[in-house]
């Protein structure tokens, strides 16, 4: 048995004259976190559901649980747990209702047991008589995800899970996921948010349909190779306009009452930094360069790509 869950490779998709996954290979392991990151219609959500056996790649092949994602594409649907971005349930229905329906729909046996150990399993058995419609969001969430791991998937797909949620419910629900894969289950998981992505064990990041780099968050961090500085004082709008266009200078990014600015070449942004803070009375330090700076970068440098 292959040690990864998710192999593939080349994977294609075309609407129309569009490209909107193009040439996608990615390996994810056995109970892995993989964070799936990329800016809106970058194509993860296409790349998601041909992986899930939904959608058939124009291009590519590969392997999911085993299983090839052209020719056994039912076998796959059966052993992944699918979150979309817009689940919904029946909110006049209660939690234990909603799972109870989903148990019937799949036909679950023995339905009464397998509503009842995911309630457990969640952490939902105490709400389980609770309207799905007054849910709070993060628990809207929670009720989704044991919707999607009631019959007991090998690989869980979720497709921004947290957008809108609270952040000490998205802790929980990271919290959750954690725990789902330490006991053997593999996680492809999409999202927008930073915090998130560091949560992961390994991150992909895709921009215009092309997976543009991929790794821990430290191989990530290393691979892109930026510098960051960070300019304060009280003259920081006057050092960001001088600092517009100066060499070395790649991006500028105003944080509460300093400045980011994050470039490539080290000893020409350095030096641009350096000379704008002698003239402003502004001071200049070197710092950490984070995911975000990152990410702002390789969407810019994609699009120059792309014209
Ligand atoms: N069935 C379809 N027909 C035509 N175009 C589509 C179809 N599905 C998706 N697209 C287009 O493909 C592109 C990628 O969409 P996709 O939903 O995969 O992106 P995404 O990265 O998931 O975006 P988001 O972060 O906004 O959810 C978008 O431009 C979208 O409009």
């Amino acid at each position: 048995m292959s040690a990864h869950a998710i192999s593939v490779t080349g994977l294609t998709k075309r609407f129309g004259d569009k490209t909107v996954v193009d040439r996608v290979s990615l390996d994810v392991r056995k109970g892995e976190i993989l964070g799936f990151l990329g800016p809106n219609g970058s194509g993860k959500t296409t790349t998601i559901r041909m992986m899930c056996g939904l959608l058939e790649p124009d291009e590519g092949n590969g392997t999911v649980l085993g299983q090839d994602i052209r020719r056994d594409r039912r076998a796959i649907k059966r052993r992944v747990g699918y979150m979309t971005q817009r689940f919904s349930f029946y909110e006049d229905l209660t939690i234990a209702e909603n799972l109870d329906f989903v148990a019937g729909l799949y036909g679950m046996a023995p339905k009464a047991q397998v509503v009842r150990d995911t309630l457990q399993d969640l952490g939902l058995t105490s709400r389980r008589d609770q309207l799905a419609g007054s849910l709070s969001g993060g628990w809207k969430q929670r009720l989704a995800l044991a919707a999607c791991i009631m019959h007991k998937p090998d690989l869980l797909m979720l497709d921004e899970p947290t957008a809108g949620v609270d952040p000490k419910a998205r802790r929980e629900f990271w919290d959750e996921i954690h725990r789902l894969a330490q006991g053997g289950l593999t996680v492809l998981v999409s999202t927008h948010y930073m915090d998130e992505a560091e949560r992961c064990h390994r991150i992909a990041y895709i921009s215009y349909g092309q997976l543009i780099a991929q790794g821990t968050v430290a191989e990530v961090l290393q691979g892109a190779g930026l510098t960051t500085m960070i300019v304060s004082g009280d003259a920081v709008s006057a050092a960001a306009q001088a600092l517009r266009g100066a060499p070395g200078v790649d991006q500028i990014a105003p944080f509460g009452a300093s400045l980011h600015v994050v470039g490539q070449d080290a000893a020409a942004l350095e030096s641009s930094v350096n000379q704008v803070a002698r003239q402003t009375g502004c001071t200049a330090a070197m710092a950490e360069t984070s995911l975000e700076d990152v990410f702002i970068q390789l969407m810019g440098q994609t699009r120059d790509n792309m014209r």
